[in-house]
């Protein structure tokens, strides 16, 4: 079988004119979605994803406030940042980019952004939510990869999804949101005995780990729906996921490719989440 190619770029910009539309009609209501976004420090990648979260702003019309602190900021100072927007009624939703310094514990920083302006879904109160089936800001890359399924008609109730990955911003909520669809959920992980064993029963299977090639043809059932979610920069700086693609596409049902199919929905889930942050806060219906 030779794979249907996810079009994540596609997809994500056809997204966007929806939400565009959205943003457009809160203006006209007297409401500017704004997002803040704190930076600390200067890594390269996260100033470029950074860079690329404002324009997509920009794009549909959300204000993107940016808060550039140094490498050296101490929690103390984040956290009375992250204080000043939460009263701030410009903004709607609150971003810090991780990864944060290793002097910075995220644990005392993520609990401090309002829970209703936690456009990313990382505040403890907004996971326990997504674990409890609750409505909730969801964090933007499994948003974007249950979107994805859904505009390739696949059917997630009863199917048995395989995530590879057990990060609390990707692995963890992608595997509880396709639970809260009715699929049969295995986690696999870096200590996984016989991950191919696992992999190999998956109808969809969700890859987000960072070990570039981690899945080759032989971990992949044939048809299954194929998400990969590793960004890694090969010598020459080439973007590659965690999915060997040539070898994996001529088995799979669908593929997403690297760049261009995740990524770029995450960023449009962000735009999503930070619109109905602004719906929450006015008090206007969100779905
Ligand atoms: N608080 C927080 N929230 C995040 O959501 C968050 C974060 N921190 N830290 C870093 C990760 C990573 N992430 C990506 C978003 C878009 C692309 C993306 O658009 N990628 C393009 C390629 C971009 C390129 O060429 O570098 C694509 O796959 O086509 C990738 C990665 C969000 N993250």
């Amino acid at each position: 079988m030779t794979a249907k190619i996810i079009d994540g770029k596609a997809i994500a910009q056809k997204l966007r004119e929806r939400l565009k539309r959205e943003v457009d009609d809160l203006k006209e209501k007297g409401i500017t979605p704004g997002l803040a976004v704190i930076l600390v420090g200067e890594d390269p990648a996260s100033l470029t994803y950074v860079r690329n979260k404002r324009k997509a702003c920009r794009e549909i019309g959300i204000r993107s406030f940016l808060f550039s602190l140094p490498e050296t900021v101490s929690e103390g100072e984040l956290v009375r940042k992250i204080e000043e927007l939460n009263g701030d009624e410009q903004v709607h939703g609150i971003l810090v980019q991780l990864p944060l310094p290793s002097h910075v514990n995220p644990a005392n920083i993520l609990p401090r952004i309002h829970p209703m302006k936690d456009v990313d879904g990382f505040h403890p109160l907004n996971a326990g939510k997504l674990m409890a089936g609750e409505k909730t800001f969801i964090p933007c890359t499994p948003l974007g990869i249950s979107v994805l399924l859904k505009e390739i008609g696949c059917r997630v109730e009863g199917k048995h999804a395989v995530v590879v990955g057990r990060s609390n911003i990707v692995g963890k909520p992608a595997g509880q949101l396709l639970l809260n669809m009715n699929a049969t959920v295995t986690y696999c992980h870096s200590k996984t005995a016989d991950l191919q064993k696992f992999t190999s029963m998956a109808d969809i299977l969700i890859v987000a780990c960072g070990k570039p090639n981690l899945i080759g043809a032989g971990h992949v059932k044939e048809g299954a729906v194929v998400i990969d979610v590793g960004i890694n920069r090969d010598e020459s700086g080439r973007l590659t996921g965690d999915v060997n693609f040539e070898e994996v596409k001529e088995k799979a049902g669908f593929i997403t490719p690297v760049p261009g199919g995740v990524g770029p929905m995450t960023i449009t889930m962000l735009l999503s989440n930070t619109i109905q942050a602004a719906k929450q806060i006015h008090r206007l219906p969100w779905p």
